[in-house]
């Protein structure tokens, strides 16, 4: 059985037999598809990716060096930033010029590389805000209750089941501010499910978390992928990426320098001189800790 094989399930296999390992390849059932999405700052092009592809159903890395791009494209296309050109549709439908929570009521939703769990709020009610879509940082608990109404019960019995599956239930008192680096990512996650997403986009979902609770979020991000739920997400840690990721994309300097199964990915000179070369000396000098 191929590295590849025991990654995914076998309908994920299936998915991407069709699929060729190149910038810009077409996938037999995209729930995303993105062209000619460009985004400058002052003379820096941050992002400029000509095509790209996300098969619906897997499990889909963002991958690349510091300062590639990967952060500003997932603000773009989730309606946290403006494009200068280009365009995208999500399940065929156009989302340009969407704002945040209209995206993710569209059923794309995103996690933060800095967790933006309210510190301040409990994380009973860091779920409820999850439940309006992203809007509302600046919204209290009060707030959210007036709001809710009727809602409301509705919203707290699917918080709860939620916090149940991602073994926060007895945290739903606490503050935010008070749980650990990687109960903050499980929050996130959870969060970002309140919405019941087809597609969830993670940023760095594995970041400044212990290796205990790396194995849960990675055991959640399967299951995910496993109940027909998309995941696109960056990351740095190559044990992750290469483990759990049915296909890889790769970019650089803004642009998709290559795309392919994590085997196509790791044996790609283009890919080792741009990045993987560069990440094998860091991994030898890095220690990795809960905060
Ligand atoms: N708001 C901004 N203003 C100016 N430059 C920006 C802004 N946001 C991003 N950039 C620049 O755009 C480039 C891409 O940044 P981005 O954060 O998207 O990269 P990244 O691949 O996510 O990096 P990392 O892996 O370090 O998180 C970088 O050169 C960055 O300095």
């Amino acid at each position: 059985m191929s590295s590849d094989e025991v990654n995914g399930s076998a309908a994920v296999v299936d998915r991407m037999a069709g699929a060729l390992p190149e910038p810009g390849s077409a996938k037999s059932d995209p729930i995303l598809v993105v062209d000619g999405v460009k985004r400058s700052f002052g003379g820096l092009t941050a992002v400029d990716v000509e095509h790209l592809e996300v098969q619906r159903g897997t499990i889909t890395a963002l991958i690349g060096p510091n300062g590639a791009g990967k952060s500003t494209c997932f603000n773009l296309l989730t309606g946290f930033d403006r494009v200068d050109s280009g365009r995208w549709t999500f399940e065929g439908r156009s989302i340009n010029g969407k704002r945040g929570h209209q995206v993710a009521r569209a059923g794309m939703v995103r996690t933060f590389q800095l967790t933006k769990a309210l510190t301040r709020l409990s994380v009973l009610d860091n779920m409820l805000l999850g439940a309006q879509g992203q809007t509302g940082e600046r919204m209290g608990g009060a707030f959210l209750r007036s709001v809710w109404g009727r809602q409301e019960k509705v919203n707290t019995e699917r918080a709860l089941d939620l916090l149940e599956r991602f073994k926060l239930i007895d945290k739903r008192r606490d503050m935010a501010g008070a749980l650990s680096g990687g109960q903050r990512k499980l929050l996130e996650m959870a969060r970002a499910l309140m919405t019941d997403p087809s597609m969830i986009m993670l940023d760095e979902p594995m970041a400044g978390v212990n290796p205990a609770l790396v194995q849960s979020l990675l055991h959640h991000i399967t299951s995910l992928r496993d109940e027909g739920k998309t995941v696109l997400f960056v990351e740095h840690d190559m044990d992750v990426i290469m483990g759990i990721s049915d296909w890889i994309v790769v970019l650089a300097q803004g642009r998709v320098i290559a795309e392919g199964r994590p085997s196509d990915i790791r044996s790609n000179q283009q890919v080792i001189d741009a990045y993987l070369g560069a990440q094998e000396v860091e991994d030898e000098g890095s220690v990795s800790g809960d905060e």
